[in-house]
């Protein structure tokens, strides 16, 4: 299987350019990267991920962010604003209170946008570049859509949106609007808006930059590389595991085939490899519920609900990537109630850490695992906080305490202190 952690490097097809090609997961077939627009397989509709003649080794890396693992990439450099290199937080609290080895906490909200999809999106825009396409198209949930917004409009291209109507944070909205998007407000959730997105990209009414796209995946390795780079700096070994929140699956997906291109370079010893453990809220669980059925593929949920909006997702798109790579790794998925997610986020918060209440999952599934004794207490654990806390501050204010009203004077002030 080409997905598997002991798969050799393949041949280098005819069709590669620069010793770069695209290949079909599941039947294999190649394709050139970028004489055509396409995001799955002609043959059989499946994923696509991209392949490389050379793989990178850590020697290879040079310079800071996303773009110090060029030689991981399709190209050199891209559309930027110095997306990357976000803290790897220490979390002394949290580490005590959940009980392992080690816990660091990598912050993708700072990133330019506040999230992650900033490291997809250089790739994908400089990708969107090479290809000549006109229009950018993304559905989203928030994040993607801001960052799709910024990138776009540093590349001067035109962006589209589709979000699910009252659905989305307002700071993501706020991002996506200044940033210059075209917002389309659907009646459905984001399952219907990346079934309309995908549609419109296959009539090329816009180029797809939702995690489907591989060359965004590509982008998203980076966090994966990072953390190794952070814990061999600062540990002298890699993770045991790294905990994510999963919405379409691509970080999973993502971190998974950075792990796998280091195992194929020999990089990194098989049994190395972290191990993947994915964190869904319990309204919108269907990768949880594939892992806890054993099950190769996953069932599409239609009826999703969570306080975490931006993983409120029921159709999984890179699930086919995602599962093999937890289960490959011998990591789980676990999913965590709303309540335990607000938690996760006050605790984090408490650590000085602002993160969003999707990002807190990660967290509340650790906590969760632990207790479990899924988990082990000699374990060194990564999570990864995907947002920034002020991407929803209507969910941070809900989750903080209320402002209290005092009169305009010392005096008063102190009595207030006093009760
Ligand atoms: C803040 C945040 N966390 C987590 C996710 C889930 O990431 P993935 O879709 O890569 O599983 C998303 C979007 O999907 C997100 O916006
Ligand atoms: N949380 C995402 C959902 C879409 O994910 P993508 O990675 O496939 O673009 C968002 O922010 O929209």
């Amino acid at each position: 299987m080409s997905l598997s952690l002991s798969a050799d490097q393949p041949a280098v097809p005819d069709d590669a350019d620069d010793g770069v090609w695209l290949e079909c997961i599941e039947c294999g077939e190649t394709f050139a990267p970028f004489d055509d627009v396409r995001y799955t397989c002609d043959d059989c509709d499946s994923l696509l991920e991209v392949r490389y003649a050379d793989l990178p080794t850590f020697d290879d890396f040079e310079g800071q962010g996303v773009w110090r693992y060029a030689d991981a990439l399709p190209f050199e450099s891209g559309v930027s604003i110095q997306e990357g290199a976000t803290p790897l937080y220490e979390a002394p609290r949290l580490e005590e209170s959940i009980g392992v080895e080690a816990l660091r906490i990598k912050h993708e909200g700072m990133n330019p946008t506040g999230s992650f999809k900033d490291r997809g999106m250089t790739v994908g825009v400089r990708v969107a570049e090479e290809l000549g396409v006109g229009r950018l198209a993304c559905a989203s949930t928030g994040n993607t859509s801001a960052a799709l917004a910024a990138y776009g409009s540093r590349g001067g291209m035109e962006t589209l949106v589709l979000l699910p109507a009252g659905k989305v944070a307002a700071g993501k909205i706020a991002q996506a609007s200044l940033h210059g998007a075209r917002i389309l407000e659907v009646d459905g959730n984001f399952d219907a808006c990346l079934d309309i997105v995908q549609e419109l990209a296959g009539q090329g009414e816009a180029y797809l930059l939702n995690s489907l796209n591989p060359f965004r995946l590509e982008g998203q390795k980076t966090i994966g590389l990072e953390i190794l780079e952070g814990f061999l700096a600062d540990y002298d070994t890699v993770p045991d595991r790294i905990v994510l929140p999963v919405g379409n699956a691509g970080n999973t997906s993502a971190l998974y085939k950075a792990f796998r291109e280091l195992v194929q370079a020999g990089e990194l010893e098989e049994d190395d490899v972290p191990k993947l453990t994915g964190v869904q809220a319990e309204g919108a669980a269907p990768m949880v519920e594939a892992v806890e059925n054993g099950a190769d593929e996953v069932r599409r949920w239609e009826d999703v609900e969570t306080r975490a909006t931006a993983i409120r997702i029921g159709n999984p798109v890179n699930a086919p990537k995602a599962l093999p790579g937890i289960r490959e790794t011998g990591g789980t998925a676990v999913a965590v109630s709303d309540e335990e997610i607000t938690e996760a986020q006050r605790d984090i918060a408490a650590e000085g850490i602002g993160v969003e209440p999707a990002s807190a999952a990660s967290v509340a599934g650790l906590r969760k695992l632990r207790a479990e004794g899924i988990v082990d207490d000699d374990e060194r654990v990564a999570c990864l906080t995907t947002g920034h806390l002020l991407k929803d501050p209507d969910a941070a204010a809900a989750a903080g305490s209320d402002p209290e009203p005092v009169p305009a004077d010392t005096q008063g002030v102190l009595e207030h202190l006093q009760d």
